[in-house]
């Protein structure tokens, strides 16, 4: 199975815990892969034939910045459920970085594989 990415997708959302982080919006910034064959597509140099990327960034850009999620973990499940009910991918790989989150570290957050290839 091929691989279709998103690298450094950045996402300005409420999230977090703290009474302080309610309040504010903070930087998520998302690596996602999704698995899908892209051989039809490659044949006929037709997008219907693929998993338009354009697609996955408006639709996860669209839900993130709408979220107000407390844990990262509730947001990037809730991502990976969207992408694989709604785009054709069998599998996802989706990291969730939020960078700033603990002072002394550069980055911070999740990854998580849902679905198979
Ligand atoms: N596993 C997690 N740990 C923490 C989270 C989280 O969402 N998942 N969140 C926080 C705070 O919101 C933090 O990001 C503020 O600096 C702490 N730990």
């Amino acid at each position: 199975m091929d691989i279709i990415f998103l690298g450094g997708l950045e996402i300005e959302t409420v999230i977090g815990i703290y009474d302080w982080e309610r309040t504010i919006k903070q930087k998520i910034v998302l690596d996602i892969e999704m698995a899908f064959d892209i051989k039809k597509a490659a044949i006929t140099d037709d997008i219907s034939y693929t998993l338009d990327y354009k697609a996955v960034s408006d639709r996860v850009v669209d839900f993130v910045e709408a979220s107000k999620y407390l844990l990262v973990e509730t947001l990037i499940e809730e991502i990976s459920k969207i992408l694989l009910n709604e785009f054709p991918t069998p599998w996802v790989k989706i990291t969730l970085n939020k960078k700033g989150a603990i002072s002394r570290a550069r980055d911070v957050g999740i990854i998580i594989e849902r679905g198979q290839k």
